[in-house]
Formats: C-alpha cells, sequence, structure tokens
C-alpha cells in the first residue's frame, strides 16, 4: 500500500502525509492521547521534570524525560533564576509566554507565588512593548482572531476554539492598545495578558478564558508598512461595517456560550467603546474595564487616600488630564459616590470634577463641539487652555492623568499642586510607563516629599531625603479578576454601577494601618487573591441584593465561597 512506504522516511504513512508532494493535498489528521510524548506537549497536563517516577511509567513517560523528578517548587525556583538572568524585559516576557505554551500550573503558580515580580513583565509596562512587536514575536495563537474577512462565520470561528466552557472573555479591537494608540491586531497582547490575570489574581480557570482579536484594520502606517506584521493589511472599517461586525461577534458569543458569559471591552478607542458598552449592557453581561474598572479602582484609591489628607470625598475637588474613557469613566463614578454620600443629584455633585482635554478645560462655551460623554463635564468657566493654568485656577485637591502623555505633569504643575495642598493627591494612571503623566520621583521631590501618589505601572521605591516612599499602583488590574469572579459566582446576567462601587469599597477596605503608614492607598498586591475574593464577594452581594444574580441559593458566606471557587495552579496526581 502506498500511503504504508517509508520512502520519506516514516516507516508508516497510513495518511499519506508523508509521500505526498508539495502540490498534493491532505488532511492534517490528528489523534489525541493525554499520555506520552503527547502528554509532554499539552500545556494543560504537562507537568515536565516534575512527573513522578509511578506517572513516567503508567504515562509511557520512560526515557521521553531525563532521569531526575524534581518538585514544582524546584521548577519554580529555577525558571525564576533564569528569568532573572535576561536583561531585556521582552526577553522576560517572552520566557514567560513560552511557559504558558508549555506548562500551564507552572507558569500560573509563578505569577501568583511572584505577582510584584512578574506583573511587570506578563502586564504593563513590558506588554506594551510586546505589543509593539508581536508581529515579529508571534509564535502560536493564543486567543482567537475574528477579522472581517471571518464576517458571516464567526459563530462557526468561536466554534473553532477548543475550549467550550468559557466564562469571561477579553476582546480588543486593538485601536487604543494602552497610551501606545492603535496597534491593530498586535493589541492581541492585552486580551491575553489580561486573562492570565482573571486566572492568576481572580482564580478564573484558564479553560474558560478566552482572548479575542477583532481585526478591521489598523491606521497605523507604520504597521501596514511592517514586513512582519499579522493583521489585516487595510485601513480600519468604519460605520455600519465596523457595526456590524461587531453585532454577529456579540449576537454569535451569547449564542454559543450562554447568557452570562461575560464580556470584557478592553482597549477599543473611545469612539466606538462608550456606544459598544451602552448598546451592549442592555442585552449582554458587558463591562468595560478602561471605563468601568479604572473608574473602581480609582474610586478605591482615593476614598482609601481620604484617611491620609482627611475630608470627606464630597469636599474635595477633581482636576483630571484627559476626558476619555478613564476620565470620563472615574469622574461619573465619583460624582455617582458622592451624589449617594450626601444625597445630592449626580447634576450638582459633577460640579467638584473638572477636565481638560488636548483642547484645554473643559467649559460650557465648548458644549455644541463636545464629544457626548464630555458633555456633562461642560461647567460655567472662562476658556483655560493649559493644564498648568487649570490647575492654579482650580486648585484641585485631586489631580489625575488619564491622557496617554507621557510627563505631563509638569514641574510647575506639580509645584502649584504642592503649593496649596498640605498632602497633594497626584494619580498618573498613564500606561505604559513611557505614558506616565509624571514619575514617582518627580512626584515626591518636586513636592518635599508631601505628595499621596499611585501611577498606572509601577515605579521602584523613591529616597527622598533620607526617607522611603513606596509608590502605589492605581491600576484595574486590583478590580477586574474579582469584579469578575463576583459576577460569575452569583451567575449575574448584567453590570450595574453600583457593583462598581461595591467592588471599590471591598478594595479600599483592604488598605491596612500599615500601608497608610507607608503612604500607600492600595494593598500591596502580594495580598491580591485574598483582595480578589473580597471583592468577588461584595460584587456577588450586589448582585443578589439589586435581583441580578442567578445562582441561587446565595451561598452564606461569600468570601469563603469566592475563595473555594479559585483555580489552583498545584499539579494534580495522575493515576
Ligand atoms: N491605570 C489604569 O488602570 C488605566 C490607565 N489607562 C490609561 O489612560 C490613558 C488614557 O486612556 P483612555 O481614557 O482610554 O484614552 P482616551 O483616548 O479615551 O482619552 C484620552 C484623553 O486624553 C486627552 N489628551 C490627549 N492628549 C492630550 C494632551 N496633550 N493634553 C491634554 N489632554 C490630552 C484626549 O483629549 P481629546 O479628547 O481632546 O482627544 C482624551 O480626552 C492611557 O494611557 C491608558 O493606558 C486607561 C485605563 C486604565
Ligand atoms: C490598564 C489598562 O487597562 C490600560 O492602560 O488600558
Ligand atoms: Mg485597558
Amino acid at each position: 500500500m502506498e500511503g504504508n512506504s517509508n520512502a520519506c522516511g516514516g516507516v508508516r504513512d497510513p495518511y499519506g502525509e508523508d509521500c505526498a508532494t508539495e502540490e498534493q493535498l491532505v488532511t492534517p489528521w490528528t489523534f489525541s492521547v493525554a499520555s506520552g510524548y503527547t502528554l509532554l506537549r499539552d500545556p494543560r497536563h504537562n507537568k515536565g521534570l516534575a512527573f513522578t517516577e509511578k506517572e513516567r511509567d503508567a504515562h509511557y513517560l520512560r526515557g521521553l524525560l531525563p532521569p531526575v523528578c524534581i518538585t514544582q517548587e524546584r521548577q519554580e525556583k529555577k525558571i525564576m533564576h533564569n528569568l532573572r538572568n535576561y536583561q531585556v524585559p521582552l526577553q522576560r516576557y517572552m520566557a514567560m509566554m513560552d511557559l504558558q505554551e508549555r506548562n500551564q500550573r507552572l507558569f500560573y503558580k509563578l505569577l501568583i507565588d511572584n505577582v510584584e515580580e512578574l506583573l511587570p513583565v506578563v502586564y504593563t509596562p513590558t506588554v506594551g512593548e510586546a505589543c509593539q512587536k508581536y508581529g515579529c514575536i508571534y509564535r502560536r495563537p493564543q486567543g482567537l482572531y475574528i477579522s472581517l474577512k471571518e464576517k458571516g462565520k464567526i459563530l462557526e470561528v468561536l466554534k473553532n476554539w477548543p475550549e467550550k466552557n468559557i466564562q469571561v472573555i477579553v476582546v480588543t479591537d486593538g485601536e487604543r492598545i494602552l497610551g501606545l494608540g492603535d496597534l491593530g491586531t498586535q493589541g492581541m497582547g492585552i486580551p491575553v495578558g489580561k486573562l492570565a490575570l482573571y486566572t492568576a489574581l481572580g482564580g478564573i480557570r484558564p479553560s474558560s478564558c478566552l482572548p479575542i482579536t477583532i481585526d478591521v484594520g489598523t491606521n497605523n502606517e507604520t504597521l501596514l508598512n511592517e514586513e512582519f506584521y499579522i493583521g489585516l493589511r487595510q485601513k480600519r472599517a468604519t460605520g455600519k461595517e465596523y457595526a456590524d461586525l461587531l453585532h454577529e461577534f456579540m449576537i454569535s458569543v451569547k449564542q454559543n456560550y450562554g447568557e452570562r458569559v461575560l464580556v470584557q471591552f478592553e482597549d477599543f478607542a473611545n469612539h466606538n467603546a462608550f456606544e459598544l458598552l451602552s448598546k451592549y449592557s442592555k442585552t449582554h453581561l458587558v463591562f468595560n474595564d478602561d471605563i468601568q474598572g479604572t473608574a473602581s479602582v480609582v474610586l478605591a484609591g482615593v476614598v482609601a487616600a481620604l484617611k491620609l489628607v482627611g475630608g470627606a470625598l464630597a469636599e474635595h475637588t477633581f482636576l483630571f488630564l484627559g476626558a476619555g474613557e478613564a476620565g470620563t469613566g472615574i469622574a461619573e463614578l465619583i460624582a455617582l459616590e458622592i451624589s449617594k454620600q450626601i444625597k445630592a443629584p449626580v447634576e450638582e455633585t459633577r460640579k467638584k470634577i473638572w477636565l481638560v482635554d488636548s483642547k484645554g478645560l473643559i467649559v460650557s462655551s465648548r458644549k455644541e463641539s463636545l464629544q457626548h460623554f464630555k458633555k456633562p463635564w461642560a461647567h460655567e468657566h472662562e476658556p483655560i487652555k493649559h493644564l498648568v493654568d487649570a490647575v492654579k485656577t482650580i486648585k484641585p485637591t485631586v489631580l489625575v492623568g488619564s491622557s496617554g502623555v507621557g510627563r505631563a505633569f509638569t514641574k510647575e504643575v506639580i509645584e502649584a499642586m504642592a503649593s496649596f495642598n498640605e498632602k497633594p493627591i497626584i494619580l498618573a494612571l498613564s500606561n505604559p510607563t513611557s505614558q506616565s503623566e509624571c514619575t514617582a520621583e518627580e512626584a515626591y521631590t518636586w513636592t518635599q516629599g508631601r505628595a499621596i501618589f499611585a501611577s498606572g505601572s509601577p515605579f521602584d521605591p523613591v529616597e527622598y531625603e533620607g526617607k522611603t516612599f513606596v509608590p502605589g499602583q492605581a491600576n484595574n488590574a486590583y478590580i477586574f479578576p474579582g469584579f469578575g469572579l463576583g459576577l460569575i459566582i452569583a451567575g449575574a446576567i448584567r453590570v450595574h454601577d453600583d457593583m462598581l462601587i461595591a467592588a471599590s469599597e471591598a478594595l479600599a477596605n483592604q488598605v491596612s494601618e500599615e500601608n497608610f503608614e507607608k503612604g500607600l492607598i492600595y494593598p500591596p498586591f502580594s495580598n491580591i487573591r485574598k483582595i480578589s475574593a473580597n471583592i468577588a464577594a461584595n460584587v456577588a452581594a450586589k448582585a443578589y441584593e439589586l435581583g441580578l444574580a442567578s445562582h441561587l441559593p446565595r451561598p452564606a458566606n461569600l468570601v469563603k465561597y469566592a475563595e473555594s471557587c479559585m483555580y489552583s495552579p498545584v499539579y494534580r496526581t495522575y493515576r
């Protein structure tokens, strides 16, 4: 039989793949048995050198591994040692991605046990560089790519993904990747990174997480001309063509995974993000991390900061540089919380919050030309063009950077904040580090060590006049993993603003006296699983209270229940 010949090097070739010429069509046959060689190449089950003698015998692994058997802890130690030897952050990122492809449990064990060290590797700032170079470093698909070519077939594409029980999807269209702009399909690094955190920080099983990038083209000329770009080489589709593709996607997701799958919109440009959120929040379980997750984390930080600076939330004045998704999202949640606290209409409480965009202070004379999400912030005031003049005029107690413009908080801006605030609250939220509105060192030195500072991407501690200042990280990574877990354990069918406030309260409550003594307004990430369990419990409790939960009866102890639902990366023993 021709297919059995060994003419092309194969002992048996039942499917004719080896003897087929390059022009002949063959069927890509595969069969999967989780033992032997296949087991070593299955990232979900592979344990590498940690397979025991017994397992090596039972699963046909003899000879496929060197003789030594080591524990998962020893493997972890070795990989951390190797990672620390890399000088370039992107090499660490690639090593972590390789590990995720090779041995999933070890990847998550590493990430959970070394979260403060590895968060900057798999997440901001390094993930930003990874997205910029994603075409060059691309090895294997880590999620689903849905492009205009898949129009009309999105449901089929979803069915191609090997896992069926998906609980969380993080989706981007790559148009506003961190503060780095339009990176097209290379934005895939973001859903992949966010979902790694869903598992490591929030305990959602990796198999129920699905990263998706929707490719409608890119307006990034550099990428369009880049030899190794992996996306569609065309300008972005807009209008009906864009809306139709997104609609087909949302319908297909619900059809394939049901009512309770959480869709997290991530790093869409604001001209689509607000509309998508408002359209699909009525029919789907959707959450926009940049608008809502960021709002929740910043509200928590500000509430915690009040313990250090004093005063009630309503007594503070807020000024934002950046009036997009993050800026207006945060502003709205703060206004909502103040309105609940002082029982005043939100139209009133918005008046203590001011925003500056690329054209200057948002004021009523600009109202007609403003995008809809900025209009509620167009207060009566004379126009002001520059941030520094806005700071000097408005005299905010809290200054928030959500502009994506690195070093926009100049010395003059920060000194102005320090001139009328004993303890100015300065939050430089933009990512990655290159886009941060100021560095931690600038915030502390220009305020003579008086600033309460946190940033979107991490900064090292700063020595100033013999004292060490530890900056906090105001990043939505504190919120979305626990928030998602809360929605899942409650079987929530819709997201409600009160759930964001519930998440925020839970986070603020986790800041200890010891943290406050160091000037921190967020608890350390090293406690993140406990923090996430508390956030999840508060969010779930709110879902039950609002009648939006479908998992009945309600567990009595939601914190314990959340903890008990969390994925553990410890190896299982194979019989
Ligand atoms: N720490 C965290 O957890 C998060 C951080 N971010 C970061 O926040 C940044 C912004 O994100 P997002 O709100 O979604 O982006 P958007 O594009 O929606 O908004 C950016 C805003 O910044 C304004 N802006 C741009 N350039 C200037 C300038 N030179 N002076 C004043 N304002 C300017 C824009 O003005 P105009 O409207 O006039 O164009 C716009 O209002 C990003 O860097 C992102 O990484 C976002 C989410 C979470
Ligand atoms: C953190 C985040 O979501 C962002 O920078 O877009
Ligand atoms: Mg984002």
